[in-house]
């Protein structure tokens, strides 16, 4: 067998793989946890499903994928299969949704129908598989290291050992249940015999013949009830249906009998009213001849040619006509009179107004006289306040006429004035301090002559030239103090000046003030003036105006008055025309009693005939009355002499006595009846006690020959037992030999020239491993890459041992193998690869290693590279027919 191509998508890392597969050895090869493991779990999902390579469905989808397929193709005896899953991931849990095998002859569809198939074309279940042809990554010393116990089930159950074993189990159960069995089917039978003899068969059949009869007579006794019961309810019906006969004819007879009375009476009736209908038409008659002079009078009086209705009514229409145009002129004039009324009265109303607002003007008018006085006594006023003022101005004018100064020239004159005076009084302060320097000299002058030294040089006088200086200084002296006497005469002059000068310039202020006091009066008369001449100008308009006011009022009073006068004529007209109307609704009265009456007797002739044709109906319909009257006698007649009351006493015996009996006999049949339902039921019973006691004895003949089956059934399973006991001894043996000749086949292969001897296989798969000197040693002794090899080693030797053990053409299924390296140095590998070669010399067809070793990489016939993209973590795989030395790994 040998797997030829494997597809994937989703699988796990794989987002889509597809990639072939060739005989010889095939090594995966690839960086951690890059899917090399994962290739070949699907390989082996394909085959036998997740539970086989302990995942879930879950597990094995892509992480967020919904769905996933695996496809394998594969050889088995030279025939092409393709097996093909497909998981859903889109509910709570992954489910498979198709698993179907494809083979030459036929296709298998569903998981228990491939599976079965796989295991029986390999001959390995799912765990014989793992434990032979697949060696899991880290599960290779899973065989050595188990204790012998567990060894030998894992090989008694690769070399289906284990089966006879179960058979054997299943065989010693098998007895055990039928012993079980056997006994308690001895105790149903004595339960049985003893049911048996409970039930006294004798007796039963007497009681239930007992029954029998009774239940026969009591069934010809309802019989006979039943028939008396039918004759008396016909006896019942017949006089029933007599006594309803006679009953019918009783009613109509009655009906009858009512029917004469009221015919009579209806007659009788009538009769009396025809006589009161001629008596009608006689009074009738009397009125009219009364009513028809009445009429003759009257139209004589209305002046009527005809007292025929149709003459009468044209009068009236004739009259009316008169009335109403009459009634329409009333309306015309009296509609004339209301507008003459309301003209008068807006006239008056007008008037009214027009002299209210005359009034307003003249009182307005006087109002402005009262003003234009008041205005004039204040205009003369202001003119009496100038002249005042005038008069004011003219005296203080009059200080100017004496003075050397002009009015308006005073404050130039003050200025001009102040200049003089400092200039006078300066010039006199000259003049006294040169008298003072006059008057010191000579002063001087006179004690140095006192002294008698020279005024001059202070040299002692004795000339004259001393006393001729001190003579001119007091000639100047004198001079000096004439001139100081002249300017203090001008200075006070000029004083006296500046004051009259301040004097006038006081008048010329007065006057400014009262020159603008004149101004402001000038401009209030002025304004007073204007005021005066525009009140008489207002005054005159407002008394034209109210003329002209008082004229219109004038008028429309005039107007009033004429309306006035013609609503009084219209009234008059009114009067005389009511009075004609009035006259003629007399005359219209009149008449219509008139018609009235023609009319009363037009309806009393009416009524003469009316009560002519009722006598002549109410004759005919009496005649009528008379006819049925006589026909209702005679059926009366027949009736009475059809009623037989002997029958009638007879029908009511008969029924009083059916009705009797048939009460009696309702409850003797309910009582029969029920007698016969006990028992009916009690026989019912007996039978089925002896239904029970043959069912019984049917049950023990079939016991009884069960118990016999059985004691021979546990002679042949005891028999069995102990045979699969002794095959599996036998076989185990065998096999035991035969795997320790391979194991050391195998492992002479690989150990050929060291320091071993040969292994030993007991019974009991004990191992043992001797060295070259003889001594013994554990497996647990040995190094981990010796324990490794040792292990593949009897790995190898059992897959020899399975497919040796079938019998026909060996299945042989691919060997593979998870990362087998791990415990090994490079010595040790090369090793591994003898033992690769030499199971492809043995004849396995197919090799898968998984293993990044590059002594094995460089030993393999065909590598699949496995790579993850580290950005989306999804693997892709590369196939390569060529062996190439890795570069780096
Ligand atoms: N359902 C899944 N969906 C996506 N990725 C998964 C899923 N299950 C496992 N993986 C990833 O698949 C990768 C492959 O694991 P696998 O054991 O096949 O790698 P390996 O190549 O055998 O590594 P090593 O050399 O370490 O044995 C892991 O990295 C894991 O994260
Ligand atoms: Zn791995």
């Amino acid at each position: 067998m040998r797997f030829d191509r494997l597809s994937l998508q989703n699988f796990k890392c794989f987002e889509d793989a597809d990639f072939r597969l060739d005989t010889g050895v095939t090594v995966v090869h690839g960086v951690n946890g890059s899917g090399k493991s994962s290739l070949l779990e699907a390989c082996f999902f394909a085959l036998y499903g997740a539970t086989a390579i302990d995942r879930t469905l879950d597990e094995i989808v892509t992480i967020g994928a919904e769905e996933t397929t695996v496809d394998l193709w594969f050889t088995h005896e030279g025939e092409s299969y393709h097996l093909h899953r497909r998981i859903r991931a889109t509910g709570e849990r992954a489910v498979t949704a198709d698993c179907t095998l494809e083979g030459p002859n036929s296709t298998l569809d569903g998981v228990g129908d491939v599976e079965d198939r796989v295991r029986s074309m390999l001959r390995m279940d799912a765990s014989a598989f793992v434990n032979s042809a697949f060696v899991r990554q880290g599960e290779i010393n899973k065989l050595i290291e188990a204790s012998p116990g567990d060894r030998k089930r894992m090989i008694d159950r690769l070399l289906q050992l284990g089966r006879l074993e179960t058979y054997r189990e299943r065989a010693a159960e098998a007895r055990l249940g039928v012993e079980n069995l056997k006994e308690r089917r001895s105790g149903r039978l004595d339960s049985l015999e003893e049911q048996i003899a409970e039930k006294d068969e004798s007796t039963l059949y007497e009681r239930a013949n007992a029954l029998e009869s009774a239940i026969g007579d009591l069934e010809s006794e309802i019989e006979q009830l039943e028939s008396g019961r039918e004759s008396a309810r016909e006896t019942l019906s017949e006089a029933e249906s007599t006594l309803e006969t006679h009953e019918q004819r009783r009613e109509e007879l009655a009906t009858i009998t009512e029917r004469i009375e009221t015919l009579q009476e209806r007659i009788a009736e009538d009769e009396r009213r025809r006589q009161e209908l001629a008596e009608t038409i006689t009074d009738r008659r009397q009125e009219i001849e009364t009513r028809t002079d009445t009429i003759e009078t009257r139209a004589t009086e209305l002046d009527l040619d005809s007292t025929d209705p149709d003459a009468i009514e044209a009068a009236i229409e004739a009259a009316r006509e008169e009335k109403e145009r009459l009634t329409e002129a009333i309306m015309d004039l009296r509609e004339a009179v209301q507008g003459a009324e309301h003209e008068a009265e807006t006239a008056t109303e007008r008037a009214k107004t027009l002299q209210s607002r005359a009034t307003d003007r003249r009182e307005r008018a006087s109002e402005l006289e009262t003003k234009q006085s008041q205005l004039e006594a204040e205009i003369e006023a202001e003119r009496e306040a100038i002249e005042e003022a005038a008069a004011e101005i003219e005296t203080h004018l009059s200080a100017f006429t004496a003075a050397s100064i002009e009015y308006g020239e005073g404050a130039a004159a003050i200025e001009e004035r102040r200049e003089a005076l400092e200039a006078a009084r300066e010039t006199e302060t000259e003049r006294r301090e040169e008298l003072a320097t006059v008057q010191s000299r000579i002063e001087e002058a006179e004690a140095l002559l006192e002294a008698g030294k020279c005024p001059e040089c202070g040299q002692p006088v004795d000339g004259a030239p001393e006393v001729e200086s001190l003579e001119a200084d007091r000639e100047e002296q004198e001079r000096l103090e004439a001139a100081l006497e002249s300017e203090r005469e001008r200075r006070r002059e000029l004083e006296d000046e500046l004051d009259a000068a301040e004097a006038l310039r006081e008048h010329e202020r007065e006057i400014e003030g009262l020159i603008s006091t004149v101004e402001s009066h000038g401009e209030r008369l002025a304004e007073k003036r204007d005021s005066l001449a525009e009140t008489r100008t207002r005054r005159d308009e407002l008394q034209s105006e109210a003329t002209d006011l008082e004229d219109e009022a004038a008028k429309a009073e005039k107007t009033a008055e004429k309306a006035q006068k013609r609503a009084a004529e219209t009234r008059e007209k009114i009067g005389e025309h009511n009075q004609e109307r009035s006259e003629y609704a007399d005359h219209i009265e009149a008449l219509e009693s008139l018609l009235e009456t023609v009319e009363a007797v037009e309806s009393l002739r009416e009524e003469i005939e009316r009560a002519q044709e009722t006598r002549e109906s109410i004759d005919d319909r009496n005649d009528e009355r008379r006819e049925t009257l006589t026909e209702l006698r005679e059926r009366k007649r027949t009736l009475d002499e059809q009623i037989d009351d002997e029958r009638v006493e007879q029908a009511r015996q008969n029924r009083e006595d059916a009705t009797d009996y048939l009460e009696q006999v309702e409850t003797e049949l309910a009582e029969k009846r029920e007698q016969h339902d006990e028992h009916r039921s009690e026989l019912g019973a007996v039978q089925n006690e002896l239904e029970e006691l043959q069912a019984l004895e049917d049950q023990r003949a079939a016991v009884t020959e069960t118990v016999e089956a059985l004691d021979s059934l546990h002679a042949e399973l005891s028999e069995l037992e102990s045979m699969y006991a002794r095959l599996r001894t036998d076989l185990r043996q065998r096999n035991v030999s035969r795997l320790e000749a391979l194991l050391n086949e195998t492992f002479d292969l690989v150990y050929r020239n060291d320091s071993y001897a040969r292994i030993e296989l007991d019974g009991d798969y004990e191992l043992t491993v001797y060295q070259k000197d003889g001594s013994p040693l554990s497996p647990d002794q040995l190094s981990g890459g010796e324990r490794a090899l040792f292990n593949l080693s009897l790995r190898a030797a059992i897959y020899r041992l399975l497919v040796e053990g079938i019998d026909g053409a060996a299945p042989m299924p691919p060997l593979i193998l998870d990362e087998p390296t791990v415990f090994l140095d490079s010595g040790h590998v090369s090793q591994l690869v003898a033992l690769v070669e030499s199971m492809r010399d043995l004849g396995v067809e197919q090799i898968i290693v998984v293993s990044h070793d590059e002594e094995l990489i460089g030993a393999a016939d065909d590598l699949v590279r496995v790579e993850k993209d580290p950005t989306t973590n999804r693997s892709t795989v590369e196939t390569d027919g060529f062996v190439l030395p890795e570069a780096d790994d």
